[in-house]
């Protein structure tokens, strides 16, 4: 039936699988009139109808475990709402471990799942083989188990959401294919459409782009960068085999395998380490509830890990051989929230096989932002301005999303890297560091040195739970900032030039701290949310009277240029991104002065160039603008170059080090120094659900300078009182690796959760950060307790506290 398309809409959901219908769900329970969602064929008949329909909450991190947690109870009680069957059944899931480092991982996970209410247990491989005695658990080594996990009909998921959109007022429309999405001054106007080969167009504000592996050519008509490629995922189907009882969800990540008892049958579906990217060439218009041909010789080495861990499988006649495409992500996460290019496009898309369980939280999540302007708590990590315009690049994609695929059930070491698609983003001292053993990781695309290998050394990550290859490394680097002079390459750093008549009252609106400082200062701040949370976290320098140069971390260039560009009121400013344009090497340590006083002619004394200031200087025979700061808690200099002198530079610096025993050094380093000194980090320990107040951050903020976003949160915050901290731990225990995501336990409690964690090599010990609540309590309240961190299931004890352990007074950076 026909059904007709309305003028008018307050959103227009593209997509009709559990991704568009969570959406609409969500948003009709809200409230929202006028919700209206366009599928192009039938509702599920892209990837939601040959999902697999696995409910497992035990997921890397706390708000992807959150949001994991919120579809599970919502599916269980979606049934009674709708009166659609779900065939949701809490039927419980394992996870076993074939090797040591594997433990590690999925107990890590078990601690972090506790810390967030989910039911789990460590089990013995007797205690597997109890519950699923047809598995072979000779070389099991451990294992868990979530009792109120599951498993459901996706497609019936998705008909009950849609039925229960429908019931609160949502038109949902299927046979009509959205064509193009209109705008006008950078914001959507309209969707046009077509039914039957006749066009209409339908005027909204919003639309929300849950059209799976459609979503990124669709997105690119409208400028929107929404990088996701399909790859085949392959599933057997076994006939039914005599005899099977009901049976939990089984993974065996370690032979990339999951187990799904259904009906007496046997659904094995895998992710293996290098995986068939799908649809190049454009996916095809008739493209409907259809799968892909069969590839037998690519599923055999899998199907005989299979067999093997359940012998009983020989003799299973195969019922269905499954190949269905489904979307992929350059990092394995899904994309949530509003494209920074486009207002009122948004974006619920790329779930990488785990749409099921993702979409009912990720529904809520999104309807929530939409409704409010802000995320209900932090999604940092599947927010869409993650994302890099570069990697809309098809070629890219299709490299990167071949080793993604597999990566979902690969080991998930702490610091590792992608081996796929690399080099795409360049610093020009690239080739200078990689012949000095630069051992390079990824972010944002650029290639970055984390660490330096000595001579002979192999210029390789070995991964572990436990110290990686390169500590020594790194504490040699560590120790060389601390007591000598480390040079750093951070031309990866994100550069905003703000700049034009009203630059200074834009960033005063901003920022919460005074940007209205003299020419040559540098402001260490943060921008705010209403709620005071921390939207970005920055440093200001002021160029002119009317130029700012903002500095911010490479990952979240894409969302603070959103972040300012949302918030123009007309004022006359120009915001110019000019990341490329300079090179940064950081030079730190007690030393470096003396180094700075080498290789130029000018003064680099306290009065000369004090502390929070930025001068032009000769260097060799070329000019850099030294920015003294410091991110590792030194005296040290931010020499920000030009490029084209970057090499230079680089080369006087290191001629003239010799003398000093100046060293190289990594990311790594970066990192453990900045968490001795108890330094945040956005997207760990700061982000926009945390209180800038809470974080610490409290000297960075200036109320009585006059309005700015967030200043009413500063000030009821600082009327009503914290209800948390951030605290640094220093573990008793030398040896244990800490990394995020740990559990912190209080008095015997499981209270919060480690944001993030390294070695202190000065200190001597593992560090880490993480809110305390305390609610009334005075600091020596907080501190009074006795502190452990759960690590894998064992807990080590830990000192607290409010100071930096190193260098509490920050005398260093000022000598
Ligand atoms: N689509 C398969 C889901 C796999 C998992 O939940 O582990």
């Amino acid at each position: 039936m026909t059904r007709s398309i309305p003028a008018k809409a307050r959103v227009v959901i593209i997509g009709g699988g559990v991704s568009g219908c969570s959406v609409a769900y969500h948003l009709a329970k809200l409230g929202w009139s006028d919700v209206v969602l366009l599928e192009r064929k039938q509702l599920t008949s892209g990837t939601t109808w040959h999902a697999a329909g696995l409910i497992g909450q035990l997921r890397a991190s706390q708000n992807m475990t959150r949001l994991a947690k919120y579809s599970a109870d919502l599916y269980v009680k979606l049934e009674s709402e709708t009166g659609i069957a779900t065939g949701m059944r809490q039927n419980g899931s394992i996870t076993v471990a074939l090797t040591d480092e594997r433990r590690q991982e999925i107990y890590r996970q078990a601690s972090l799942a506790r810390a967030f209410n989910v039911d789990v247990r460590e089990i013995s491989p007797g205690e597997v083989k109890e519950l699923y005695p047809h598995l072979n658990v000779a070389d099991v080594k451990a294992a868990v188990h979530l009792p109120l996990d599951g498993q459901c009909d996706p497609a019936n998921i998705a008909m009950a959401l849609a039925k229960g959109a429908r019931q609160n007022g949502a038109t949902i429309i299927e046979g009509v294919k959205v064509t193009s999405v209109l705008e006008k001054n950078g914001r959507v106007t309209a969707v046009v459409c077509e039914q039957k080969g006749e066009r209409f167009t339908i005027e909204t504000e919003n639309v929300v782009n849950c059209a799976g592996m459609w979503g990124r050519e669709l997105a690119r008509q409208s400028g929107v960068t929404l990088p996701l490629h399909a790859c085949e995922h392959f599933y057997v189907v076994t006939e039914a085999i005599a005899g099977l009882s009901r049976l939990p969800v089984l993974r065996v990540p370690d032979e990339c395998t999951y187990y799904k008892e259904d009906a007496g049958k046997m659904l094995i579906g895998a992710f293996e380490l290098e995986a068939k990217p799908w649809g190049m060439e454009g996916i095809r218009e008739d493209f409907c509830f259809d799968q892909l041909p069969e590839d037998f010789d690519h599923f055999a080495p899998i199907l005989e890990m299979a067999v093997n861990r359940m012998p009983m499988l020989e003799t299973a006649g195969i019922h269905t051989f499954f190949n269905g495409p489904e979307s992929f992500t350059p990092d394995d996460r899904y994309y949530l929230g509003e494209a920074p290019e486009l207002k009122g496009y948004w974006i619920a898309a790329g779930y990488n096989s785990i749409g099921i369980v993702s979409s009912g939280g990720a529904g809520m999540a999104l309807a929530q932002w939409m409704n409010d302007g802000e995320p209900p708590f932090d999604l940092w990590e599947v927010d869409i301005r993650r994302a890099q315009p570069f990697q809309k690049n098809r070629a890219y994609l299709k490299e990167r999303v071949s080793e993604t695929l597999g990566l979902l059930y690969a080991d998930h070491f702490p610091y590792r890297q992608m081996a796929t698609a690399r080099g795409v983003r360049r610093s020009p001292l690239h080739e200078h560091l990689k012949a000095r053993g630069a051992v390079f990781g990824e972010v944002a695309g650029w290639e970055r040195a984390n660490w330096f290998a000595r001579e002979g050394q192999e210029r390789e990550y070995r991964y572990s739970w436990k110290r990686q290859n390169w500590f020594e490394n790194q504490r040699e680097e560590h120790l060389a900032v601390r007591n000598g002079v480390g040079l750093f390459d951070m031309t990866s750093f994100g550069k905003i030039r703000v700049e034009g008549r009203d630059a200074l009252a834009f960033l005063e609106r901003l920022c919460a701290n005074q940007i209205d400082v003299e020419p040559g200062r540098i402001v260490y701040t943060q921008m705010l949310n209403a709620r005071g949370g921390i939207e970005s976290d920055l440093t200001v320098t002021r160029l002119s009277k009317t130029a700012f140069l903002l500095v911010v971390p490479g990952a979240t260039l894409q969302r603070d240029l959103a972040w300012l560009r949302k918030h123009l009121r007309g004022e006359f400013v120009v915001i110019t991104d000019m990341t490329a344009a300079e090179s940064v090497l950081c030079l730190m340590g007690p030393r470096s002065r003396e180094l700075m006083q080498k290789v130029s002619p000018n003064d680099f004394s306290n009065d000369a160039h004090p502390f929070g200031t930025a001068r032009e200087i000769e260097i060799g025979m070329g000019l850099a603008r030294a920015h003294r700061v410091t991110y590792v808690g030194e005296l040290g200099w931010e020499l920000y170059v030009s490029t084209d002198q970057a090499a230079h530079v680089f080369e006087v610096l290191e001629g003239a080090g010799q003398d000093v025993g100046l060293k190289l050094c990594g990311l790594h380093t970066l990192d453990s120094c900045r968490i001795e000194k108890a330094f945040r980090h956005f997207g760990h320990d700061i982000t926009d659900e945390d209180h800038v107040l809470e974080a610490g951050l409290g000297f960075a903020v200036r109320p009585e300078k006059g309005d700015f976003i967030g200043r009413e949160a500063v000030l009821s915050k600082r009327e009503k009182g914290l209800t948390r901290r951030l605290v640094q731990f220093r573990l008793a225990d030398a040896e244990p690796l800490l990394f995020h995501n740990e559990a912190i336990v209080r008095d015997g409690e499981i209270v919060g959760t480690i944001t993030s964690g390294n070695y202190g090599h000065h200190l001597g010990a593992a560090i880490g950060l993480g809110y305390v609540p305390c609610q009334g309590e005075s600091e020596a309240e907080v501190l009074a307790s006795t502190y452990e961190i759960e690590i894998a299931g064992t807990r080590v004890k830990a000192e607290a506290s409010l100071k930096p352990m190193y260098d509490p007074r920050a005398a260093r950076v000022r000598v």
